[in-house]
């Protein structure tokens, strides 16, 4: 993967009219990265993604794709002079045309002559496994074949980078998963750098090698799914990644922290002192089973998973948590189970208050 950063956001703003949608969005996207976008419903995901395309201007900061400025507040290059390809949610495909003739729909005004069209439209017809349907029509095509001609189609003009908005929300779960794989595969062959909207936290962490968090029109954090899961920058990306519960603490040194589950000791250092009262962010898989020895939990409701059941926890303090254990071991509801926690990473958040 190439380290020159390809696209560069500084200080980037967008609005519709007065209502500010983004505000303050820094981040660098390197040549051959895929990132994905995540954030709540209404938090200017699109928005930002259009404003990348063109379709929306920059009312503060600059976008720098390569070493030019594509759009400032007193300059927008126009959306088909941007060498970026846009793939959409409902595809987009001309239903009157053949898969071939919709790949190569982007290629007729450039300076390619019709042979080098067609190895063109033949290039991308065998990366992304169409070469047999390359004669059908759209609506003869399943939502995720057409998802793949729409990908070759944006990918035809050779862009430097691909917007991906929700690509696969109309298709069934297995679908995503696969395709989302499939792209990702795509993507990286080309080494094509691209920037994905989605709502599925588990496809942006299988698809995506950094991952920005929007929420109150800021980016919260732009960063690896490991870090995001595992450091996440606040409490609301905390909460919003994953699953978790917060359980109050005192800090005992910059990296143990004593709970109700124990004494908890993490793998980085906090600045704050010791005495200092904490919440300590616990996932579901930061517990063990501890039949002996572990601190007495209730069961108060349990999800099979497959491999794993989450079970939801009742401490005597009134504490309630979520742990996942294999799922060999099967406990009943109102059954009460001893847990420990076993956490590398030890991630907390000051509290406001003084505890007693
Ligand atoms: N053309 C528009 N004119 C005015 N406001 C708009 C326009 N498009 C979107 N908005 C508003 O901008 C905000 C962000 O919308 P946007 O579609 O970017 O969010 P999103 O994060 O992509 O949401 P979702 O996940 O639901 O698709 C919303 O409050 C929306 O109502």
């Amino acid at each position: 993967m190439g380290n020159e950063a390809l696209l560069q956001l500084e200080g980037v703003e967008c609005r519709y009219a007065d209502q500010v949608i983004t505000t303050e969005i820094h981040f660098v996207l390197r040549e051959g990265e895929i990132a994905c976008l995540l954030g709540p419903s209404g938090c200017g995901k699109t928005t930002l993604l259009r404003t990348l395309a063109g379709f929306a201007p920059v009312s503060q900061g600059r976008i720098q794709l390569g070493k030019s400025v594509i759009a400032a507040p007193d300059y927008q290059c126009p959306p088909e002079k941007r060498r970026i390809g846009m793939v959409f949610q409902d595809y987009a495909l001309f239903p009157h045309l053949d898969v071939r003739t919709n790949i190569a729909f982007g290629l007729q005004k450039s300076t390619l002559n019709q042979v080098q069209i067609q190895a063109r439209v033949d290039e991308l017809l065998a990366v992304t496994g169409l070469q047999a349907l390359a004669q059908r029509y759209p609506h003869e095509l399943s939502g995720g074949q057409q998802q793949r001609v729409a990908l070759a189609r944006a990918l035809a003009p050779q862009p430097q980078l691909i917007l991906l908005d929700e690509p696969f929300s109309n298709l069934d779960v297995e679908l995503r998963r696969h395709l989302g794989q499939e792209v990702r595969s795509i993507l990286k062959q080309l080494n094509m750098s691209a920037i994905l909207v989605t709502h599925d936290q588990q496809e942006a962490f299988a698809m995506a090698d950094q991952v920005g968090v929007l929420y109150q029109q800021k980016l919260q954090q732009w960063d690896t799914p490991f870090n995001l899961y595992h450091e996440p920058a606040n409490r609301f990306v905390a909460t919003f990644i994953g699953q978790g519960s917060f359980i109050a603490g005192t800090l005992l040194s910059h990296e143990s922290v004593e709970t109700e589950l124990g004494v908890i000791v993490g793998n980085r250092a906090y600045p704050w002192q010791a005495g200092t009262c904490v919440d300590v962010l616990l996932r579901p898989d930061d517990f063990v089973l501890a039949p002996e020895n572990g601190v007495p939990a209730v069961i108060k409701y349990k999800q099979f998973a497959g491999s794993s059941t989450l079970y939801g926890l009742r401490l005597a303090s009134g504490t309630c948590l979520e742990a996942l254990f294999n799922s060999h071991a099967e406990y009943e509801c109102g059954q009460s189970i001893g847990i420990q926690v076993r956490a590398e990473h030890l991630i907390l958040f000051a509290q406001e208050a003084k505890c007693e």
